[in-house]
Parts: C-alpha cells; structure tokens; sequence
C-alpha cells in the first residue's frame, strides 16, 4: 500500500544503492559532494539528460541524513547506519555478493547476521522507491546490493512496471549454489517484470538457474543482445530476461577529448613525464577483479627480459580508492604498491621511475587528457561486469591513435573484438599482446581502433538506457 506522507511522485525512479554524488568530509569537517565513484553512476546519470526523474540511493557516508542537491535530478538519499555500512556494503554486498558473482577470486564469506542487515536495508530502500514513484510509474532498481527490492517493491506498489539491471557478472550454477540465500534472492529478482544483464550468457545462466531452483517455467530459446527476450513464469505474471550491454555518453566524452583544453593537457602530461615512446595507462577503481597486479607483472617480465625497455616506457596507473575497509582491498593494495615500488626500484632511475601510481580520483577533464595522451591502455580485469574505462578511453581517440589490451573476462570483450584479447591467467600470452600493442605499425593499429570506434560511437548509454526502458514499458 502506498504510505500516506507520500507526494505525488515521479513517473520515473532509478534506484541505485549509490547517489551520484559522494559525500567527502575532511579531518576538519569540512563537506564537498563529488562524483561517485564506478561504472554505475557514469552511466546512469546521462540518462537524466534526456528523462526527468527521481534517484533513489545512499549518500556514501554513514549516519547522516543530508539531502543532496543534483541538478536535474530529484533526489532521495536512503540513510545508513555505520553498523548497517558493515554489515550490509561492506560485509553481504561486498564480502559475499561481490566475490562470488566474480569467479571467487576471493572467498566469500557467509554471514546470517549480514544477511539479515541486507534484508532491512533492501526494505529500507524499497519503501523510498514507493515514496518517490508516481501512480504507475516506472522503477529501474540497479544492481547486487538491491536484489530483493523488486519484489518487495511489487508487493508495496502492484501498480509500478519494475525493472531491475544487474551491474556485475551473473555466476554460473556450481557457485551460485553456494549462496545460503539463492532462492531468497531469486524471489527478490522475480519481483521485477524485466530482468536485465549486460550479456545473453547471464541471462541464460539466470534462466537456467532459476528453472532448476524455483522449478518455474522458463523459455528455452537462447536470448540475444537487445532482442530476442526469455520469460519465467512467477504464478501466471511472465518476467521478461534480456541481455543489454552498457555504455557510455560517447558522444558527450569524445566531444570533451577533442575540446582544446584536454589536447594541449595531453601534450603536457607527456611532456611532464619525460616524453617516453611508449606511454602505458591504466584507470581502474582498486578493486581485485581489475587485475592492476596482472599488467605492472606483465611489465616486470617484459623488463626483465628485454623485450621492453624501462628507459623509454611509462606506466601511468591511475587508482581510484574503493571499500577500503574491506580486508580483500586492503591486502591488493598491499600487493600492488609492494610490485610498484619493487619494480621502480629494481628498473627505474631517481628521476624516472617507469610506473606511476596515484591513489586518487582525478578529475574527470584530467581524466580524459591522460587518456588521449595513452599509447596503450592496458585493461586486464581477472572479471569485470563490463568495464566502462575501455569506452571512454575509445571515446577519446578520434585521432584513431592508441591501442587497447583487453581482458577477455570483460563483458567489453565480447563487442570489441578489434582489442588485443588477452586471458589474463596466461603470463605469455598477457606479455605476447602487450608487447603487440606497443610494437604493431601505426597501420595496424588504427585499423583496429577505427573498428573499435564505430562500436562504441554507434552503441552508446541512450541506446542502453532507451532498449531496457521500451521493453521494461512494452513500447
Ligand atoms: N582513478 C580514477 N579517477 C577518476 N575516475 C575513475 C578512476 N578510476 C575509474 N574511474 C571512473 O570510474 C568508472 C569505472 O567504471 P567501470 O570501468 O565500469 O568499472 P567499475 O564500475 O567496476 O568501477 C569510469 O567512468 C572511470 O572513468
Ligand atoms: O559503489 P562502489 O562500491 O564504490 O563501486 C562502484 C561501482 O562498481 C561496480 O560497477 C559495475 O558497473 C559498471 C557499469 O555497469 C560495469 O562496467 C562494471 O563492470 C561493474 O563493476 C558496481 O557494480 C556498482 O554498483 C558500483 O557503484
């Protein structure tokens, strides 16, 4: 039932469990708001450009109840308890969800007391939705931390058409298993009337999943990207599975490359670091499954064995802190800063170390000189939902200059073919492919970013955003 204090409400609600903005507070409380960190926000907020609506989410900041201001957009900020930023964020969606929808590449830990702090904040969060949407309108709940809203949405509000779209890898059977509260989750799921992932393989394992634990009638035909739809039947309502690959505002980011400001930047960083041959990037959140450790190895054994040469190469690795009171995160960045530090120590000189690492966000027209300034991105995530830094990085290169190494545990990889794939669980042929970005001929090498480009110029976040929508509305 809809609660009484509600206004009349949005036609259209994005609930995330992140605002677009971070609260930051500084040692003398001092308080700014940024850009969130991710994927999700970057590709969520353009979305606003062209629909007014209202954005559900968490401030980032524990025990505060502010209201912050976004241009364009009405906001709801959804308060967190220090005790529920543990238990909900940082333990069940960060130490259990997190890793095991990402290959366990950590283990994840399985806790009935994070799970129940999950339970109350999905409610938390569902109740807010039901607050802000409007008689009939369209709900888009985002992602692993919010798998249980649609369906206590559902039952708060049966006139809502719920979508929810899944940010990260779905896992396959055998470790999905091993979640205590698989079926809870796929309830939760069901709630929604389209249920979206970024590639046919997730959608497909989903509706396997789902037929042999809720014994539903699924479809059986394959899904397809943007088309080609499964269904399940949750009790006579059918809920429709698709595949829909995310992306950027690539029009909006190339624009910003090509603006005058980013170009003469992009000089001035080469300039600043000595003006190498070669100039190797690497733009991640510090997270485990980027695979920051798989590229500065990769680097350290083509030093070691001549292939490349530290006097004329630079890896610029730009991190952006993440979950920093998660112990997976605290250990990687252990692990990162310990190879940095040994490899500048063992190839670099005092004046030019070949890897330069910054544990900070930059900002974003900064961001993007460092981009149009990069020979090679190198992106080589052990497992990576999509990975929206390969995008942007092809965005900037309207020159067609640049090359891009890609994981081919991505889900980028499997739209952009024209990368040098690389599995990054094999050490030769990580090294193989680096080593051929950085030596093809320029002919090479733009011809493969002209494909590149087409891809994802052609296939930006409006395409994203507006398929899921008109099939979550059946237009
Ligand atoms: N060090 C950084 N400084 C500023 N922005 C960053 C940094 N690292 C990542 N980002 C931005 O965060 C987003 C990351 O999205 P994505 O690659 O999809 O991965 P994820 O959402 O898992 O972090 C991109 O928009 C990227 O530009
Ligand atoms: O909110 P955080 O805990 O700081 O984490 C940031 C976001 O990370 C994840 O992003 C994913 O979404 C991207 C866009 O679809 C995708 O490209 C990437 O592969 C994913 O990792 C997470 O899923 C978001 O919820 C977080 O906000």
């Amino acid at each position: 039932m809809r609660p009484a204090t509600s206004p009349a409400g949005s036609d259209f609600v994005v609930v995330a469990n992140r605002l677009p903005v971070n609260k930051q507070v500084t040692a003398d409380g001092t308080v700014s708001w940024t850009r969130a960190p991710g994927g999700l926000v970057t590709a969520l907020a353009p979305v606003f450009d062209s629909q007014p609506g209202a954005w559900v989410g968490w401030t980032g900041q524990p025990d505060t109840t502010d209201d912050p201001h976004v241009d364009g957009i009405d906001i709801h900020a959804v308060p967190l308890s220090s005790a529920e930023v543990e238990d909900y964020y940082e333990g069940f969606a960060n130490s259990t969800l997190w890793p095991l929808y990402h290959d366990v590449l950590v283990k994840p830990v399985y806790r009935a007391d994070w799970w129940d702090t999950y339970v109350t904040v999905n409610r938390r969060f569902a109740e807010a939705a039901s607050a802000a949407a409007a008689e009939g309108a369209t709900v888009w709940v985002q992602d692993y931390q919010l798998q249980l809203v649609p369906a206590m949405l559902r039952e708060l509000r049966p006139d809502l058409k719920i979508g929810f779209f899944l940010h990260i890898p779905w896992p396959p059977l055998e470790l999905f298993n091993q979640l205590p509260w698989r079926r809870e989750i796929l309830d939760g799921l069901l709630g929604a009337d389209l249920i979206g992932f970024h590639l046919p393989g997730g959608a497909q394992n989903f509706l396997a999943l789902t037929a042999r634990l809720t014994g539903r009638p699924v479809s059986s035909a394959p899904v397809g990207v943007r088309t080609d739809f499964g269904t399940v039947d949750v009790d006579g309502r059918t809920v429709q599975v698709g595949s829909f690959p995310i992306s950027i505002d690539s029009a909006g980011v190339a624009a910003q490359a090509d603006s005058q400001a980013v170009r003469e930047r992009a000089v001035e960083i080469r300039e600043s670091l000595g003006n190498p041959k070669t100039l190797l990037l690497g733009v991640d959140r510090l997270d485990y499954t980027k695979g920051i450790d798989v590229r500065v190895e990769s680097l350290e054994r083509l030093f070691a064995s001549g292939r490349l040469d530290p006097a004329d190469t630079v890896l610029v690795q730009l991190a952006s802190p993440s979950r920093e009171n998660v112990d997976s995160y605290v250990a990687l960045r252990d692990k990162v800063e310990r190879t940095v530090a040994h490899i500048n120590g063992t190839y670099g000189t005092v004046d030019a170390p070949p890897i330069r690492y910054l544990l900070q966000p930059v900002p974003r027209a900064e961001l993007l000189a460092y981009f149009v300034a990069a020979d090679v991105a190198l992106v080589t995530p052990l497992r990576d939902g999509m990975n929206l830094v390969t995008k942007e990085y092809i965005a900037c290169r309207s020159d067609l200059g640049g090359a891009l190494v890609l994981s081919e545990f991505t889900g980028a990889a499997m739209e952009l073919e024209a990368a040098y794939l690389m599995n990054p669980y094999d050490e030769a042929a990580t090294d193989d492919a680096v080593l051929a970005a950085v030596t093809d001929d320029d002919a090479e090498r733009r011809r493969r970013m002209g494909i590149l480009r087409d891809q994802v110029m052609h296939n930006d976040v409006d395409q994203w955003a507006r398929s899921f929508l008109d099939t979550l509305t059946g237009k």
